[in-house]
This record gives C-alpha cells, sequence and structure tokens, in this order.
C-alpha cells in the first residue's frame, strides 16, 4: 500500500490517532484512547464512515507511549496491510527555535525534551508518543507540527512581558498554544467566508484547555495564552489569569514549586471551583451551586477575554467558537454573548441552540460562527507539504 500517514495528537489523558491514505482527507481509521494512567482505559475506534469498529477494552494504560501500542494494535485488526510511511505529531511547545513543522530526529527530540519544564501537562506525553513511534516506525519520516508556531506572527509587543528585558532573551514571553487548531479555522474561514477572514476576528478555542486568539488576515495579532498553557481562561483544570502575588504568597506560606504546578495545571479551573468535575457537561447537568459558579467564572473569563482582545484589534467583525465547549455546549455559547450587545454581537437564539454554522441574527454587527475545529488536518496538511 502507499502513502500512508499517521497522525498523533497528544492531549494531557489521551490520545487520539487518525491514518490517512494518499491525497484523502477523510481518514480512513481514526480513534482516541482516553483516561491514560487513570484507571481503566478507554479506546473507540471509527471507520472511514465514522462508523464505530470494535476495539475491545485495553484495561489500564500506564502512558502515551503504551497508548500509541494499544492503538496500533486495534487498528491492525482491521487493517492488517497497513505501511505507515509518515507521522505527524502534535507538539505543543516549540520554544523559541521551532516556528514551523521540523523532521524530528534524535537532536530534534533532544530540544523538545527540554521544553517539558514550561509545558508539563502536555511534552512528556507528546514525546512519549514519538518516542514509541519512532521506536514502531523506524523507517517512517516523524514530523513535529507545534501549537505555538502559529503566534510567531504576533507583533513584539504581544510577546513581551514587562520585566527585566534580559528574560525575553531568554525565552521568556508569550508564547501563546491551540496554533494547530487557529491555523485550521483561519483556512477554513479563508474557504467560506473571504470577506470575513480578512478582517478583525477572534476565535474561541473552548475545549478542555481554552484560550482566545485575536486575528487580523488571518495571522494571530494576539492570544489569551503566555509563556505557559496556565494563562488566559479558566479552563477544565487551569486556573487562567491570576494574580502572581497570589503564588509568591503560596509559595512564603511553604506551597513547593511542585506542589503550586500541581494545583495550578491539575486541580485548578472547572474542577477545583466546582470541587467535582472539570467536564463542563457534568457542570450543566449538575445542581449544585458550585457548579453554576464554576461555569458562570469560564464564561466570565471568556467575555473579559474577548473585550481585551477585541480593544486590542480596535474592533470585531467575526467571533468564531469552536473545540469541544465550543462547538457543543450552545448555553455557554448563549452566556457569553448575552449582554455583549454593546459589542455588536447578537445572537440568533434558535440558530445558536441548533449549531448552525452562523449563530449571530441579521442586525448583528459582528458575524458569530461555530466552525467544529481539525487539529489534525492542520498536522497532515504540514506532513503533505513536507515531501
Ligand atoms: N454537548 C456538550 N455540552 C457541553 N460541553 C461539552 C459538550 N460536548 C463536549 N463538551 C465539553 O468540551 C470539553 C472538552 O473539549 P475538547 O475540545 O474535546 O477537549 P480536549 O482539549 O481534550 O481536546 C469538556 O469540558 C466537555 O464537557
Ligand atoms: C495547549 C493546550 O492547552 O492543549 P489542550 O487544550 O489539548 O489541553
Ligand atoms: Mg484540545
Amino acid at each position: 500500500m502507499s502513502g500512508e500517514t499517521l497522525i498523533l495528537n497528544a492531549g494531557s489523558s489521551s490520545l487520539k490517532f487518525a491514518i490517512y491514505i494518499d491525497e484523502d482527507d477523510t481518514p480512513e481509521v481514526s480513534g482516541l484512547i482516553d483516561r491514560i494512567g487513570a484507571g481503566e482505559a478507554e479506546i473507540a475506534l471509527k471507520d472511514a464512515s465514522g462508523q464505530p469498529l470494535p476495539a475491545g477494552a485495553p484495561g489500564s494504560v500506564a502512558d502515551h507511549g503504551e497508548a500509541l501500542m494499544v492503538a496500533i494494535r486495534a487498528m491492525a485488526k482491521h487493517y492488517p496491510d497497513h505501511t505507515i510511511k509518515s507521522v505527524g505529531h502534535r507538539v505543543v511547545h516549540g520554544g523559541p527555535e521551532f516556528a514551523a513543522p521540523v523532521l524530528i530526529d534524535d537532536a530534534v527530540e533532544e530540544k523538545l525534551m527540554a521544553l517539558t519544564p514550561l509545558a508539563p501537562l502536555h511534552q512528556p506525553h507528546c514525546l512519549a508518543g514519538i518516542r514509541a513511534a519512532r521506536a514502531a516506525f523506524p523507517d517512517a519520516r516523524h514530523i513535529a507540527c507545534f501549537d505555538t508556531a502559529f503566534h510567531r506572527s504576533m507583533p513584539r509587543l504581544n510577546e513581551l512581558y514587562a520585566i527585566p528585558r534580559e528574560h525575553f532573551d531568554a525565552g521568556i514571553r508569550r508564547y501563546g498554544f491551540h496554533g494547530l487548531s487557529y491555523d485550521y479555522i483561519a483556512n477554513a474561514l479563508r474557504d467560506r467566508h473571504p470577506d470575513l477572514s480578512q478582517g478583525r476576528v477572534i476565535v474561541a478555542h473552548l475545549g478542555n484547555g481554552a484560550s482566545l486568539c485575536a486575528m487580523r488576515d488571518g495571522r494571530s495579532v494576539a492570544t489569551s495564552m503566555g509563556f505557559s498553557a496556565l494563562d488566559g481562561l479558566a479552563m477544565g483544570t487551569r486556573c487562567g489569569n491570576i494574580d502572581p502575588g497570589v503564588l509568591l504568597y503560596l509559595m512564603d506560606q511553604g506551597m513547593s514549586s511542585a506542589e503550586l504546578s500541581d494545583m495550578l495545571y491539575r486541580r485548578s479551573g472547572l474542577l477545583g471551583l466546582s470541587g467535582t468535575s472539570s467536564d463542563m457537561r457534568t457542570l450543566l447537568a449538575s445542581s449544585a451551586p458550585e457548579a453554576a459558579e464554576a461555569a458562570a467564572y469560564f464564561v466570565q473569563s471568556v467575555r473579559r477575554g474577548i473585550a481585551e482582545l477585541a480593544a486590542m484589534l480596535g474592533g470585531l467583525e467575526t467571533l468564531v467558537f469552536t473545540a469541544g465547549i465550543g462547538e457543543n455546549a450552545a448555553a455557554i455559547r448563549d452566556a457569553i454573548c448575552a449582554e455583549m450587545g454593546w459589542m455588536g454581537i447578537r445572537l440568533d437564539t434558535a440558530a445558536n441552540d441548533q449549531g448552525e454554522p452562523i449563530i449571530s441574527d441579521s442586525e448583528s454587527g459582528v458575524q458569530v460562527l461555530v466552525i467544529p475545529t481539525r487539529e489534525d488536518l492542520t498536522i497532515l496538511s504540514a506532513v503533505r507539504a513536507g515531501g
């Protein structure tokens, strides 16, 4: 068989995978392993038409390397003849050096490993996937595609922190994340709404991790995440904006940096405020006041962020919702847009409830869209462009 490409997207506790053949943009097989390193893992496998394929129960899966082996075995049961020629990897952090996709060799792998402290919730999993895939497919080309790369178009002012200058040169700057998703949305907008894509756009990537990106002419101008994937919006388990004074105070009180890191990355956000769940679906179904407060905080943080980025763009013509919450949670989109009439945002309630591609009404000064994101297609086109 010819030209098969495997795309891997290692999340904090999941591994998404898909195999594409030749020039096809629909995966022949795709799937997700969830709850990695957390009890009994789950696997879901789909064929080219999106129908579920039997994949068994993987039992406990210790890390993303093991998850890849489980995925390869499950796919091989249905498609025994695959010859993987290329593997495209989502890598969350590219640091100051990697501004475009790169062919992975030992030296690149080492450099990516050195970036682990900058993205402790993600980078180790990306690397476990890379190591396992290079061992499983030693003759394939392995390409790393970075979540930080799309934001390298930001003006220097928007990369700076107001701390002594030498830190910028040492790499302490706003990198921004979710770039593979923003890149896909920028292209989708260019194809579907060429007029809007030239203008002032804010994309709200609201998933388990969440961020906003301000774009002009399809390029990133500013974004809510910064040096790490902690900043900006409140998220499933991450804090979002926080006064650095809080961290200094907690350290003075005896909290270690490891304890702080665990709290800010894994026990904050929706989980921290609700005390029960990081999952927006669970919170929306709950009657507990803490769950409602957590969801309200999330909504508030998105509105705060939209207003901030609109000010940086000097206005707004288009707002795009994407990722798990952005694509599926009509109530959250509605709550975010309510009371933003002053910015010209007006939703068509019925269109929003049905998750239509355009959810603003005809009077709205801002076009509000829902575009399902496809980070895997950004990686796929980079792998194909790389020959
Ligand atoms: N129908 C829905 N209603 C509300 N929230 C949803 C719905 N579907 C998915 N979500 C939320 O989307 C989030 C996960 O987003 P996703 O983009 O899949 O995350 P990841 O960053 O892991 O890829 C979870 O909070 C989940 O509850
Ligand atoms: C960078 C980031 O936050 O990714 P995710 O949304 O997959 O956690
Ligand atoms: Mg995601």
